[in-house]
């Protein structure tokens, strides 16, 4: 696929999301190149939008600057949708995220949400997760003990030098993961020490996949 189609991809994606926003709601937004598409097209109908909450400061100025109202989370008791891409995601709607270092807050604004709409080229479908790097947040001081207990699961961390997450953290990558069981490996992470949270999104995963080929727009809903 050539990057021409890939962004024809995503904002097809991007934009068949929007018959999923309800009139007068706060909309959860997500992170990325697919939701920047999400995001203007949002802005053609923010007038019968309440507004949006953001899981990143890129995001929230991008919204900001569409003049959409931009609410703090703890503010927002109930959130219908939340519209977010991904880097990897499965037949079961599991994904791998965070290639972007926005996976806390986007994990946190899923899980606030009644319903979550992953918006993404067919390019980020697969088998088994695990391809693309597992993004980890860390807290710094723990960067090297976490990156030891993480060999000891059988994965290869890197440390993603230069980025500091919006929280502050750091970002450990993880290769060589065939994951084939996305919920257990997604708590033992979490239960190391230091982890603020890992890019799987499988005990909380997508509800609605939109994926683009970027002629077509293939609508996939998880089985529950
Ligand atoms: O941290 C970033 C996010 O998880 C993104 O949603 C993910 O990396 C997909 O981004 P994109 O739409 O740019 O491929």
């Amino acid at each position: 696929m050539t990057k021409f189609d890939q962004d024809r991809a995503k904002k097809l994606a991007a934009e068949a999301a929007l018959p999923y926003v309800e009139a007068d709601t706060i909309v959860g937004v997500g992170t990325g190149s697919t939701v920047n598409y999400f995001i203007d097209a949002l802005a053609t109908i923010k007038h019968q939008i309440a507004g949006a909450v953001s899981s990143s400061e890129a995001s929230t100025e991008r919204l900001k600057q569409h003049g959409i109202p931009v609410y703090d989370l703890n503010g927002v008791a109930d959130l219908a949708i939340y519209v977010d891409g991904a880097d990897e995601i499965n037949g079961q709607l599991e994904m791998i995220k965070g290639g972007g270092a926005a996976l806390t807050r986007e994990k946190i604004v899923a899980a606030v949400a009644n319903k979550v709409i992953c918006i993404a080229d067919v390019s980020k479908q697969v088998d088994v997760l695990g391809q693309f790097p597992l993004p980890v947040e860390v807290i710094p001081m723990a960067r090297s003990y976490v990156a030891r207990e993480i060999v000891k699961l059988g994965g290869d961390p890197a440390y993603r030098e230069g980025v500091v997450t919006d929280n502050g953290n750091v970002i450990l990558d993880v290769y060589s993961l065939h994951i084939e069981k996305p919920v257990e490996l997604e708590s033992k992470l979490n239960q190391i020490t230091g982890v603020v949270t890992n890019g799987l999104f499988a005990a909380r995963p997508a509800d609605i996949a939109l994926l683009s080929d970027g002629s077509q727009v293939f609508t996939l809903e998880r089985r529950k």
